[in-house]
């Protein structure tokens, strides 16, 4: 019996690792999406530990690929996919079948092998129905390519609230055009009237312009006026509770203050991180400064997610953060207070750039 037995979670074994592997790869190249990548990965450890506890000799020895009567049995519908959908659902299958397998013939051999993989099932239910509703609401493309442009962006500007819709859509428009690549509506004065309809006027131009728009603080004018993303700070909503607000198209920025607060921000599912504040600035003032050295810690981490230095950043002082090695900054300040704001976006853009 036990050679069956062992025959059958062998089989398995190797299947739930080609299917965790095909969702991984959805969640990173189609998604771009680092929380979901890093829990396939997590969960290809785990089952990999899981099957330490099995007598690896007692699994090869079981082997017999040329006789087993499985191999030669195919259905019509595995012979293509219609979809990258239909690869995520035909994997979650798969997945969740062999892992039901394991567990239960994994009980005859090791009861801890089998609590292991039991375990492992409900972290994979919950991982791959995120998935599936994401494919299956064909909001993939929307949410991915959101990530690859928060990548590329350089240039990220805090845009307040400004007199009218009009002032506010011509100068998006301007600044973009002159090379700002993501702007953040943040003003502490407006009513919720006021920033939702600059919100909603603000992504369409943003949009129409190739830039992105997120919103800074406020979760719900964000997902009321369509969003690029929303930015929170550390005494705000959890990415987790915002995530369940915006759903998974739109883009999570956090600010960090220290190493601790980045890389949990990675380990939360920011899409993005503010880094700061680097140096006093004229738009918020704080007790203490990170200093570019706090970028350089950044740097070294080689996170999976854009980071953007932020704190009195401005063409006088942006060669000391690009030194670092970190290439990307948000400002206010230095665009707001120009005296010619389109053309000190091209001066922070070129140098941001290397020109
Ligand atoms: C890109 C970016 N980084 C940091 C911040 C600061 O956010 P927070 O700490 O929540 O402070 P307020 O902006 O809300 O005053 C940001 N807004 N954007
Ligand atoms: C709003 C804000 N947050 C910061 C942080 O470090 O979290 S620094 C900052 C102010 C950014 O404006 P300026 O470029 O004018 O200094
Ligand atoms: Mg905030």
């Amino acid at each position: 019996m036990s050679e069956s037995v062992y025959r059958i979670l062998d089989a398995s074994l190797n299947r739930v690792g080609e299917g965790l592997r095909t969702l991984e790869e959805y969640a990173r190249f189609v998604l771009d999406h680092p929380a979901h990548s890093a829990t396939g990965k997590q969960l290809r450890h785990d089952l990999a530990a899981a099957a330490g506890r099995l007598s690896k000799v007692r699994l090869l020895s079981a082997r017999d690929t040329t006789g087993d009567v499985g191999t030669t049995i195919g259905l019509d519908s595995e012979a293509s996919r219609e979809s990258i959908t239909a690869v995520v659902h035909a994997a979650t299958g798969r997945t969740g079948q062999s892992l039901r397998c394991l567990e239960e013939y994994g009980k005859c051999i090791d009861v801890d092998f089998a609590a292991d993989i039991e375990r492992l099932r409900y972290v994979f239910y919950d991982w791959s129905a995120r998935l599936g509703v994401i494919a299956e609401s064909g909001q993939a493309d929307r949410g991915a390519s959101r990530r690859n442009r928060i990548r590329d962006a350089r240039l990220y500007f805090l845009i307040d609230a400004m007199s009218s819709d009009e002032a506010l859509v011509s100068h998006v428009a301007a600044l973009a055009d002159a090379g700002v690549d993501v702007f953040q509506l943040r003003d502490r004065s407006a009513s919720d009237r006021t920033l939702f309809r600059r919100s909603l006027a603000g992504a369409k131009a943003a949009g129409e312009a190739g830039a992105l728009w997120v919103v800074n603080d406020r979760v719900d004018i964000a997902a009321a006026s369509g969003a690029d993303g929303v930015h929170v700070g550390q005494d705000e909503l959890p990415i987790g509770a915002v995530r369940g607000v915006v759903g998974p198209d739109v883009l999570i920025g956090v600010s960090t203050h220290d190493v601790d607060q980045a890389t949990e921000a990675v380990r939360g599912g920011a899409d993005y991180i503010g880094c700061g504040p680097v140096f006093a600035g004229r738009t918020k003032s704080f007790d203490a400064y990170v200093g570019p050295a706090f970028l350089s810690d950044i740097v070294a981490l080689d996170l999976d997610i854009p980071a953007f230095a932020i704190g009195g950043i401005d063409a006088g002082n942006v060669r000391s953060v690009i030194d670092t090695g970190c290439v990307r900054i948000a400002v206010t300040g230095a665009l707001r207070d120009a005296d010619d704001p389109v053309a000190a976006t091209r001066v922070l853009k070129a140098t941001l750039l290397g020109k």
